[in-house]
């Protein structure tokens, strides 16, 4: 017990000691892993056994999210002034160095692990290497520091860790929804719970314990009680049902591509939106599916192993290919590889910001994916705001590289794009930048009954703003997210627009105003109507013709060509009429 329990404390160590050092290295062109994505990872890969991921996760980001509280309670205890024969043999540094105004340099990750534990998780100590030694020794004296620092209001009150519901998407490749329910009711003793009328009020207030329901807005998603672990559950391990946050379901859904899509996800490990778009080109279950296909890119190879084994596991290995390659390489040309390619899901590397336990508490946890880019300018983004952060423009220029990108593919159709960032540069801002740099493509509304829309009162956004879907912890129970949705623009459309556009040029040189606008086009109607009305004169007859009863013109000559009997002979033709007939049919 005491092993397992130092081996989950070493690996706990390890990802937030990645995490530390890539909060400090230098700017690097592509993002590091996350925590969370290191602790999934550990457990894909077996180094963290299923049913642990849980108290893993909560070493991990505790230990990250609470770094200052916990250092300050060290440093005040008298921790780091130990001196090395103080320490338990093996023990190692606890910090790199101390400055001269007190800052701690370069903290031990494994003492940051077994601090949390002891003053905020799970307030037990189990394991065996000397710095588990060192804090259980002093575990008394710790807990008082913290409690005194509370006293005087230096350091807050320990704010519990944001519980979301446990969502659950249903693989309609592998199971159907009536197995879900009776699985979750009979192997899970859950009961279900009327589906919710309004998203908001149930996310937020949670699903009791015992229960569980269906998403009032979003099609395949279960929502159980926060906490539930699903870790070990055999439809979890066959790939029937996936765990997946409900805001991540929303990129799928705004590509929403039929069965017969040759689909691209251009940034696509660990798959969770890859085999989301299967799940739905599976939606009918009458066939075997109408044909399409999917290709999805993934440069990184660590991660291109676990997409090739969650395509495998989720059974769409038939329809689905991971490919091994960044996507700007993708050959996107008239008569390219990809030439057929109808839809292109793109959720790329992004900031992360829109991690819920980010936005609703302002504290340094990593991002699913990626590191975040700067944890100092959290929050302040939601409304609107600007982030200054330098990796954030690098990423959103990348973003918007990604996306010109795929939009030079001769037959696509639609594009989904989406982030989890709470960032506008890296959101509304990207959309307005790819509508200016190129004219094929236009924003089109995502999923039409999600509620929350783009950021409100910024006039720049006005037009997108309705066509695309946020989520947020506070509105939607999610992680912070971002979804647009881009449609090729049909030739009737470009036509339309084109006849706008002129329309308001001569309007703003001038040219024409509304009323002006209204009398020629009266003027033209009567022109028109003049024409149909009035009957036209009879041709007059050819002069040559009558004299001589022929006329070199034939049948392109403009007077007609009567007998001698015909009743032409017998009109008194106006002698001007006649001197111009005779210059005419002489020519
Ligand atoms: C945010 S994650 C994608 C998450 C994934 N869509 C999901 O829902 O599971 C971004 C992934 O895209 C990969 N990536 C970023 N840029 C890429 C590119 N240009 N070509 C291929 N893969 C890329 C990264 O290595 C990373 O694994």
């Amino acid at each position: 017990m005491a092993d397992t329990a130092q081996k989950l404390i070493t690996l706990a160590s390890q990802i937030v000691s990645n995490c530390l050092s890539q909060d400090t290295s230098s700017e690097t062109k592509t993002p590091k892993m996350g925590a969370r994505n290191q602790v999934y990872y550990s457990a894909l890969n077996g180094e963290c056994p299923k049913s642990l991921v849980p108290m893993l996760t909560a070493m991990v980001s505790g230990a990250l999210k609470s770094k200052k509280t916990l250092i300050k309670c060290a440093h005040d205890d008298g921790l780091f002034s130990l001196k090395p024969e103080e320490l338990p043999t093996g023990c190692g540094s606890l910090c790199e160095s101390i400055t001269a105004s007190g800052q701690v340099v370069g903290v031990n990750a494994e003492l940051l692990v077994v601090l949390y534990e002891v003053l905020l998780g799970s307030r037990r100590i189990r394991g065996t290497s000397p710095i588990v030694k060192l804090v259980k020794s002093r575990k008394a004296s710790l807990q008082k520091t913290l409690a005194s620092r509370r006293k005087s209001g230096t350091e807050k009150q320990h704010v519990d860790r944001i519980k979301m519901p446990r969502f659950v998407r249903l693989n309609h490749i592998k199971t159907t929804s009536n197995e879900v329910h009776a699985h979750f009711e009979s192997s899970l003793n859950l009961k279900f719970m009327e589906k919710p009328e309004s998203s908001t009020a149930t996310l937020l207030s949670g699903v009791p314990k015992g229960k569980y329901t269906v998403d009032p807005l979003l099609p395949d998603i279960f929502i159980l009680p926060s906490g539930t672990n699903l870790h070990t559950d055999s439809l979890v391990n066959s790939g029937a049902i996936v765990l997946q946050d409900r805001s991540s379901c929303l990129t799928a859904l705004a590509l929403n591509p039929p069965s017969n899509a040759i689909c691209v996800d251009t940034c696509a490990s660990p798959g969770n939106k890859t085999l989301h778009m299967a799940s739905l080109m599976r939606r009918d279950k009458s066939g075997k599916g109408g044909g399409g296909r999917i290709t999805a890119f993934e440069r990184d190879p660590t991660r291109l192993g676990t997409l090739q084994r969650r395509i495998g596991e989720q059974g769409a290995e038939t329809f689905v290919k991971a490919r091994g390659a960044d996507f700007m390489h993708a050959d996107v040309s008239e008569n390219g590889e990809f030439k057929d390619v109808t839809h292109v899901l793109i959720d790329p590397s992004c900031s992360g910001s829109g991690l819920a336990a980010d936005s609703a508490t302002g504290s340094a946890l990593t991002s699913e994916y990626d590191q975040p880019s700067d944890s100092s300018s959290k929050l302040a983004v939601v409304g609107g705001g600007a982030s200054d952060s330098q990796k954030v423009k690098n990423l959103a220029r990348v973003q918007v590289e990604i996306l010109l990108h795929a939009m030079k593919l001769p037959n696509l159709q639609v594009v989904a794009y989406s982030t989890c960032s709470v960032y506008r540069e890296e959101n509304e801002d990207v959309v307005l930048e790819v509508l200016q740099k190129q004219n094929k493509f236009r924003c089109a509304r995502a999923i039409p009954t999600w509620p929350h829309r783009g950021l409100e009162n910024v006039p720049e956004f006005a037009k997108i703003s309705p066509l695309v879907c946020r989520a947020t912890y506070e509105k939607d129970g999610t992680n912070g997210f971002f979804v647009a949705r881009f449609e090729r623009i049909s030739e009737d459309e470009k036509g339309a627009e084109k006849k706008k556009k002129k329309k308001k040029k001569r309007k703003e040189e001038g040219v024409e105003d509304e009323s002006c606008t209204a009398s020629v086009s009266v003027k033209k109607a009567r022109v028109t109507t003049t024409k149909v009305k009035v009957a036209l004169p009879p041709k007059p007859p050819c002069v040559t013709f009558s004299k001589r009863g022929n006329c070199k013109f034939g049948k392109r000559c403009r007077f007609s060509h009567e007998t001698q009997n015909s009743p032409h002979h017998k009109i008194n033709v106006d002698k001007s009429l006649m001197e111009e007939m005779d210059i005419l049919n002489e020519f």
